[in-house]
């Protein structure tokens, strides 16, 4: 059954030697091993032989390993397909295969009591630690996150929809959707003619907007600026001209949901110019109920300090009618389980995101499992250059045809799943026809390598491609990109040393420029150019670099403290305490604890703007763990955008660092910019890249579709 170089015990550990596996991985399989000595189910009547016996404590510990090594990898499950017939850690040297049959390990692992194969119609999970479904193996934690995952969008996928009041609210319950002929002239107020129409002949953003306001779950996805936030907007409109609701907006990261609240005040500020001309026909006062600001998913569910738990759950859920979640491809499974669980039972949910862009930081993938059922595999060379198609029950692809005015009949599907409650927005409104980000953009997420080399090509003004060229000398590509750093951030520099400019002045000026590297470590990943760059700085005179905290360094928070009101991902810079726009903000830290106040001439203290626009000031040794921010990982700047980007890719990646790079990766890194982008990089490595989709092994798609 398993033929090994080792016995598996041994294995594990050279290969936790060899970095294959985590310490923890190890760990985990070791213990679970113990725990459930290889018994059998009570319904079994042969016992094993000894061989056999042996044979199958080999596989289990194995197997922990495997799935403890899948969960650190973002993976949900381990499909047995990944490790039978194949040589699970593709090592010459310490290599384990399994030679039985992708059937018989199934009927092996079905007997032995640490593993059950729930029915498919099970929802809940059994008791054992490990789950077999489908041919992939879970732990139990992740089976039941998955399971009811997909089962609380199916339901909210199929249920009616009503505003019923909240939890201790006074609303008045109102039926909103009977007035076809109403919403529909509305809608068309929202909506005239656009260019979206033009160029795809029917208008996504209504018909996106025409959903959200019939359904309890709607999921829209689009690239950026396809104006999701904009059309999101005109249903909060839509829907508070209707009725009176508890409306929350939330986004993963304190910077995702800044940036959603800007982008939803500048929506509302369009839309009430558009709907100028119709003042005598629409009720534009509603607008001022449609809410601006946003907060964080964990500040939503409410933070228990040091606990995994959140105040807000299934016996004690939120008070709230509308859920808008924005960047919903960075919530991962155990968050969107958390987030499900906590709403309430009559509530709608809106889910805002890129289903293109890198998947969470955590396991799963979210987003584009609930995005998959629409993806139409072409049989062309590619597997991933697939095609989206909208997916209708007959009934509802009627209903929404009325309220929209397209004719939806050609997207009608025999098995819609939850096809009804998903929208596609495919026109790009801020990249416009050719413009170069665009392209490439696109060219990357389709993995179009003819296309991509066309593009870099072209010679667009908005592109620059920096080659490595690396002799004894150092590497001439390197030292392009680090003046160009050099250049841009020389701007806040000098604005930090003059006394006249205010904090948000400064963070907004180092914010046009943004180094992003695919990994953390090594030359070319984020501590390797965040240490170019700070020599750099430190060489053009612009930073002293002499002590920790220096003027205008600018640190990236690595851990959440809630009592300072700081979380992983912010991003603040060293400046003077005195500045004009901070004067008069509360100060968080304790004075007192800075003896040199008196006698420094300069104070220093961290500075981040908050979501409200105002600065927040953190005296330097109180930052919780942090790091310098000249560069950050690609993962990191996901939800947040800069004028221009520098992606900087590594010479020559390790066989891991290959794993990383994946054309999700380049997509979200390329789409991160406004106005330039710049790649180091080397053509094969970039290729490598942009054809390699991330694989990310789950069933929800699968629970979900069918
Ligand atoms: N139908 C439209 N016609 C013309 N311009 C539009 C249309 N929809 C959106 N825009 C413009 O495109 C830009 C991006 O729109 P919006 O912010 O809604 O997109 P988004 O998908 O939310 O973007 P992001 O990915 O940045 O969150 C805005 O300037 C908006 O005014």
């Amino acid at each position: 059954m398993i033929q090994s170089t080792q016995p598996i015990k041994a294995l594990l550990k050279i290969w936790e030697t060899e970095r294959l596996i985590t310490p923890l991985d190890r760990h985990f399989a070791l213990e679970m091993a113990q725990i459930h000595k290889t018994k059998l189910h009570e319904a079994e009547l042969a016992p094993l032989t000894e061989q056999d016996n042996h044979l199958l404590s080999e596989l289990f510990l194995l197997i922990c390993a495997l799935l403890s090594r899948q969960l650190s990898q973002q993976h949900t499950c381990l499909p047995i397909h990944h490790i039978v017939l194949d040589n699970p850690m593709q090592e010459p040297v310490s290599s384990c295969q399994i030679l039985s049959s992708h059937s018989e390990i199934i009927e092996v692992l079905a007997k032995f009591n640490g593993i059950s194969a729930p029915n498919l119609e099970q929802v809940t999970s059994p008791s054992t630690p490990i789950i077999l479904d489908n041919g992939d193996l879970y732990l139990q934690r992740y089976h039941q996150f998955e399971t009811q995952v997909a089962s609380y969008l199916t339901q909210l996928a199929d249920a009616e929809v009503s505003v019923q009041p909240a939890q201790n609210s006074t609303h008045i319950s109102a039926d909103i959707s009977t007035d076809i002929s109403a919403i529909s002239s509305t809608l068309d107020m929202l909506f005239p003619q656009s260019d979206e129409m033009a160029a795809t002949h029917f208008d996504w953003q209504k018909i996106s907007t025409a959903t959200a306001f019939t359904k309890r779950l709607a999921v829209i996805t689009g690239g950026p600026g396809t104006g999701k936030t904009t059309t999101v907007t005109k249903l909060l409109f839509l829907l508070t001209q209707q009725a009176e609701m508890t409306i929350r907006l939330v986004a993963p990261t304190g910077k995702a949901a800044a940036r959603l609240s800007e982008s939803i005040k500048a929506s509302k500020l369009r839309l009430k110019q558009e709907l100028a001309p119709f003042a005598d026909k629409i009720d534009l006062s509603s607008l001022s109920r449609v809410p601006e600001e946003a907060s964080t998913l964990h500040r939503l569910l409410g933070v228990i300090p040091n606990s995994p738990k959140f105040r807000h759950h299934k016996d004690n859920p939120l008070r709230l009618d509308l859920l808008v979640v924005d960047e919903a491809s960075m919530v991962d499974l155990p968050m969107m389980h958390k987030l499900l669980s906590a709403l309430p039972a009559h509530a709608r949910l809106i889910l805002l995101g890129d289903q293109d862009q890198l998947a969470s930081v955590e396991a799963g993938a979210v987003l584009a499992d609930i995005c998959a059922g629409l993806k139409q595999q072409e049989t062309r060379t590619n597997a991933s250059d697939a095609k989206w198609q909208m997916r209708y029950s007959s009934d509802y692809a009627g209903y929404l045809s009325k309220l929209s005015g397209f004719d939806l009949s050609p997207f009608i599907s025999p098995s819609p799943k939850i096809g009804d409650s998903l929208c596609m927005l495919m026109h790009s409104h801020r990249f416009k026809g050719d413009a170069g980000i665009g392209q490439l953009a696109a060219a990357v997420n389709n993995s179009d390598k003819d296309r991509i080399m066309q593009v870099w090509q072209t010679g667009y003004a908005e592109l620059l491609w920096i080659e490595h060229l690396k002799t004894n000398a150092g590497n001439s590509g390197l030292d392009a990109l680090l003046t160009q750093a050099v250049s841009h951030y020389r701007q806040y520099l000098e604005m930090a040393k003059d006394s006249s400019k205010g904090a948000a002045e400064i963070i907004d000026c180092y914010n046009e420029f943004r180094l992003l590297c695919a990994m953390r470590a090594g030359e070319y990943g984020v501590d390797g150019i965040n240490q170019g760059v700070t020599a750099a700085l430190k060489q053009a005179k612009l930073i002293s670099a002499d002590t920790e905290f220096y003027l205008g360094r600018p640190v990236i928070i690595q851990s959440n403290d809630y009592n300072l009101g700081l979380f992983n991902g912010d991003i603040g810079l060293i400046l003077p305490d005195s500045l004009p726009d901070a004067l008069n903000k509360p100060v968080s830290g304790n004075l007192a604890e800075d003896g040199n106040k008196m006698t420094q001439p300069v104070r220093l203290m961290a500075h981040f703007i908050q979501a409200d626009g105002s600065i927040l000031k953190v005296l330097p040794a109180r930052l919780p763990s942090h790091d310098t921010c000249f560069a950050m990982t690609v993962h990191k700047s996901q939800g947040s955008e800069f004028a221009n980007v520098a992606l900087v890719l590594p010479i020559w990646p390790s066989l891991a660092q290959k794993q990383l790079l994946t054309k999700e990766l380049v997509y979200t890194a390329i789409t991160r910019a406004k106005k330039h982008f710049t790649c180091l990089g080397s053509q094969a490595v970039f290729e490598h890249a942009s054809l390699q989709a991330t694989q990310r092994s789950s069933g929800l798609a699968r629970r979900l579709w069918g």
